[in-house]
């Protein structure tokens, strides 16, 4: 699904308008309804309800919202926070129908004033600002939001949190709305993507309103999320007719004393991913146990006590580094190797640190290599930026610089690609910030790309299914209790979702 900016939304409402031949009022009228269907849905009308609105746009949502709720029989009541010269017409239109209604049900605030005492049970619906902030919120309209936050009542965001820009992150200390849920209109925005930008969103539901698709289709946007439908768009079926060696052979190189495990993660996760044959390089000490923990899968000495020789076997794709260590015959071997490789290759946890300690081996990459850093390891690699949006950016310009995938570790991991586009996934859960989690992502993406995947398809893919593979397992067992050894286990009902079988 593509995300837009806040300008490109605003241009997505107009041309909606004149598509279909209706008013910005009745697209507001539709906004509004939507958000009521949702309360409908999850809140009885006998909950009371308080809709703050501001005096643009989403104050007019809030404002239609009241009268439409009143209409449905809730307690509800608006009040208008008086902090600008004037209302936009489409609020000023939605404040005279309410008035209409229910005058007795509006209160406007003049600057300076505050809600007095607010009865917990009452549902706070934050209409103040939306997509039209254009600055951080300063003065009154900034201790009224933190006022809000220090309630402990329900809020609910209408499109976004008020104080959240769409397409940036704000200060660590800027006044921005806390809501326990967020009803997005028809889109993500890109700053709910983020972690700084979670604890103020809340849980985040996408309403759609019929935004036109005409337009959606032909405007170009950089950044994504991947979603059920690309991920399903992106499966390939498997062959019927295929034999092991139509599905491609994987060779998972890492491990060292200690950390045999990531190795065998790697291997397991790989074997569940539908890889025909699955070779482990990793030292000798290793062989007992990779074999005890995957028999399915061939032992390749690649060392005595540490991988010192990375040897590629015929037309096999290398996964390399989980658990792997960083002794210097291990850097030796990672640099021959890379020097030589010319197929697809996925790097992570100890082979991009020593990809940080010898920045020079990013130029020798075969094109579109993926790598798959967490926040440090991307900072080691690419040096340091102010917030997460801007590690992003960052990611896309050295993805386009050395032609590689960079796959970005994180709450919605980015995928980003060497033509620059942004893919955030929309799976997982914070049980997965479980040591070995990343392993398991490495041995799928190699999977993927020996089965053919384009690596831009396997990393957005393979992203997707490790995911889900982990919203399944706490599903199952809870956030708290899910190991990465889960993970594996869960592949088989992450696929069978793709072609719609479970
Ligand atoms: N996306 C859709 O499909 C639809 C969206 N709708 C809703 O419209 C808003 C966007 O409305 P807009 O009028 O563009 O903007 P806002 O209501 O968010 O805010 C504009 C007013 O806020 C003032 N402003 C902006 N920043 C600040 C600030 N930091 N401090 C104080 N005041 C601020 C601005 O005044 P200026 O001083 O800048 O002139 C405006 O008064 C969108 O989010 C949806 O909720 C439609 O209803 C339908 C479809
Ligand atoms: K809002």
């Amino acid at each position: 699904m593509k995300i837009f900016t806040a300008r490109q939304i605003r241009e997505c409402d107009a041309f909606t308008i004149q598509e279909e031949g209706i008013t910005s009022a009745d697209l507001m009228e539709r906004a509004a309804n939507a958000c009521a269907s949702w309360l409908q849905q999850h809140y009885s009308n006998h909950t009371p309800v308080l809709v703050v609105c501001g005096m643009g746009n989403n104050g007019g949502d809030g404002l239609a919202l009241t009268r439409i709720l009143l209409q449905q029989g809730y307690p509800a009541r608006a009040v208008v926070l008086r902090h600008a010269a004037q209302f936009s017409p489409d609020a000023a239109h939605n404040l005279t129908l309410l008035h209409q209604l229910m005058p007795e049900n509006i209160r406007i605030l003049e600057p300076g004033q505050y809600l007095s005492t607010l009865s917990e049970d009452i549902l706070v619906i934050d209409a103040l600002f939306g997509t039209g902030l254009n600055r951080p919120l300063e003065d009154w309209p900034a201790s009224f939001v933190q006022e809000l936050n220090a309630l402990s009542n329900t809020v609910i965001a209408i499109d976004t949190p008020s104080g959240l820009p769409a397409d940036s992150l704000p200060e660590p200390e800027a006044a921005v709305i806390r809501a326990q849920y967020t009803l997005s209109f028809q889109f993500y925005k890109r700053s709910f993507l983020h972690p700084e930008a979670a604890v103020h969103t809340g849980a985040v539901h996408l309403l759609d309103i019929g935004l036109s698709t005409q337009y959606i289709t032909a405007t170009h946007t950089q950044y994504y999320t991947t979603g059920a439908a690309t991920a399903a768009a992106l499966y390939k079926p498997r062959n019927p007719f295929g034999h092991k060696g139509s599905f491609g052979k994987v060779q998972l190189v890492g491990g060292s004393y200690g950390k045999m495990g990531a190795i065998a993660l790697s291997t397991r996760a790989a074997l569940r991913s539908g890889a025909g044959l699955v070779f482990t390089a990793a030292p000798e000490t290793g062989n007992t146990i990779l074999q005890v923990l995957n028999p399915e899968a061939m032992f390749i000495a690649a060392g005595k006590e540490v991988v010192e020789k990375i040897k590629a076997e015929d037309k096999a794709v290398l996964g390399i580094g989980p658990g792997m260590g960083q002794a210097p015959e291990t850097g030796a071997a990672l640099l021959r190797y890379i020097r030589s490789a010319n197929g697809s290759l996925v790097l992570d946890a100890d082979a991009l640190n020593l990809v940080a300690a010898e920045k020079d081996m990013l130029h020798l990459l075969p094109a579109h290599t993926i790598i798959t850093p967490h926040p440090r390891e991307f900072e080691r690699l690419f040096g340091k930026a102010p917030d997460s949006m801007l590690q992003v950016e960052l990611a896309r310009a050295n993805a386009m610089k050395y032609n590689i995938c960079i796959v970005l570790k994180g709450h919605h991991t980015a995928v980003v690609l060497p033509t620059g586009a942004c893919w955030y996934n929309t799976t997982g859960n914070a049980g997965m910030a479980t040591g070995g989690s990343g392993d398991v992502l490495t041995g799928i993406l190699t999977a993927l790309l020996a089965q053919g995947y384009t690596p831009a398809d396997a990393a957005r893919l393979g992203v997707y299914l490790h995911g889900l593979a982990g919203d399944l397992a706490a599903a199952a067992s809870g956030q708290e209790a899910l190991i990465a050894g889960d993970l594996p286990d869960w592949l088989g009902a992450a696929f069978r979702s793709l072609s719609g079988d479970l």
